[in-house]
């Protein structure tokens, strides 16, 4: 596969290392070998990089590769690919599969998978139940034990909403640093909840969905793991009121991590009056006072990345009526350009703080060995060069995903992902899967 040939010499030529200055950087291997302005590399592939950012390769700590059981719409392969298109040189994959990676056999099994990829290392996120049912606790030490080592643990798609079962999730986890990622959201608020719960539901006659059911579990689970000290991580946090919790429980010195998707951070539920169910996603889009509070909470750190929730559906489970339709959009391949959008080129956040967000801190979340690394001698070269002068209109049927549920389809958005490197392996060359 031409994605595993041998790693050789690259110099990238006058890139803005983080939006900085103009510098060169040599890989050599599978190594970041030297970086400095006027580097000579006899025999290297050069790569012209002038007005191009180079950032850390990005890490989502929020994927759904879909492998087992729904390879209709995802497999890891098409998905890492993806990832690779998007900039993204590590993905964790979300356990809602089928079956279920709720023992150390599908952990493996996942995590093989990504390492024959070899586009995208894949990190497998453990469930923290059985089946995802929230009744009795998965094997989180034998997943952790296991090749994959799993250290996050998500019943993503469902909250786990029994409290105790949380506390023992959070409990459980101490022992090996582990983190419970909780898609927070109490189920007896939403029952058939179709869109954020406001003003346009009310118009459109479709279940409410309360930002409530969101905030309570967020609220809760803060304390508990206040109370036993462990690790909370919160999946995509899509209201303002999450954001105020969620910056008291930082404000008291309790360990708890966030992320907000890039839809949250652009989209609004205004989208749902058209009917299209390509704006239909768990959690539900909110208002633009949501939005704003969203925005505001990267930029201070409060959320602490951004997450893709990447959810590929085939067509036909999106392609249908609204209440028949799946949640989910994908995301992997616009999420760069959704945040240089909606943050960079707002003024919020500079390429730094971009690469703090989709890198440094999602890899520290995680305790992801090899990314998250500063761009520096005898570092894993997993690198990300963008172009973000450039301007171009969404086009899904050129996806890498398998899966075209995209929320921004013919909208203009900025910035092209140029280059990815894994390990200083070329993924992507000039924006194409190399
Ligand atoms: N985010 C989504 O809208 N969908 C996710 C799971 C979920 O429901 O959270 C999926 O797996 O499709």
């Amino acid at each position: 596969m031409s994605a595993t040939s041998e790693p050789k010499k690259t110099l990238i030529r006058g890139a803005r290392l983080l939006g900085g200055e103009p510098l060169d950087v040599l890989i050599d291997g599978g190594t970041v070998a030297e970086t400095g302005t006027g580097l000579n590399a006899p025999g290297a592939t050069v790569v012209e990089a002038a007005g191009q950012v180079l950032l850390p390769g990005l890490v989502d700590l929020h994927t759904h590769l879909r492998e087992p059981g729904r390879e209709d719409s995802e497999t890891v392969l098409t998905g890492t690919r993806a990832a690779a298109v998007g900039g993204y040189t590590a993905v964790h994959a979300m356990a809602n599969t089928f079956p279920v990676a709720d023992t150390a056999g599908v952990v493996e099994q996942v995590w093989r998978l990504g390492r024959e990829s070899g586009y995208c290392d894949v990190q497998p996120v453990g469930a923290v139940t059985v089946g995802l049912e929230g009744k009795q606790l998965a094997e989180l030490g034998a997943m952790h034990d296991s090749a994959a080592g799993v250290r996050i643990f998500s019943d993503d798609g469902k909250c786990v909403d029994d409290a105790v079962i949380m506390r023992r999730a959070l409990e459980y986890v101490k022992a090996f640093d582990g983190v419970i990622a909780q898609h927070a959201q109490e189920p007896r608020l939403t029952e058939g909840a179709q869109m954020n719960e406001g003003v346009v539901s009310a118009e459109l006659g479709l279940g409410g969905w309360p930002a409530v059911a969101e905030e309570s579990v967020i609220a809760r689970d803060v304390l508990l793991a206040a109370h036993v000290g462990s690790r909370l991580h919160v999946c995509h946090v899509s209201t303002a009121g999450s954001v105020e919790i969620i910056r008291w429980a930082k404000s008291k010195g309790w360990n708890v991590t966030a992320e907000v998707t890039p839809h949250h951070l652009l989209l609004t539920d205004e989208l749902v009056r058209s009917y299209d169910p390509v704006y239909k996603v768990n959690p539900p889009l909110r208002t633009e006072a949501d939005v704003t509070a969203l925005r505001a909470a990267l930029a201070d750190g409060t959320i602490d990345c951004v997450a893709t929730d990447h959810a590929p559906h085939p067509h036909e489970d999106k392609d249908c009526e609204w209440g028949a339709a799946a949640m989910g959009m994908v995301g992997l391949e616009t999420a760069l350009s959704v945040v240089q959008h909606t943050m960079v080129d707002t003024g919020l956040l500079d390429w730094a703080g971009v690469a703090d967000r989709m890198s440094f801190r999602p890899a520290a979340i995680g305790r992801l060995h090899g990314h998250g690394r500063p761009v520096a001698p005898g570092e894993p070269a997993n690198l990300t060069l963008l172009d973000p002068a450039y301007r171009g209109v969404v086009d899904p049927a050129g996806f890498a995903s398998r899966s075209r549920n995209t929320p921004y389809q013919g909208r203009e958005l900025p910035g092209r992902v140029t280059h990815t490197f894994l390990r200083g392996r070329a993924t992507v060359v000039d924006g194409k899967l190399a």
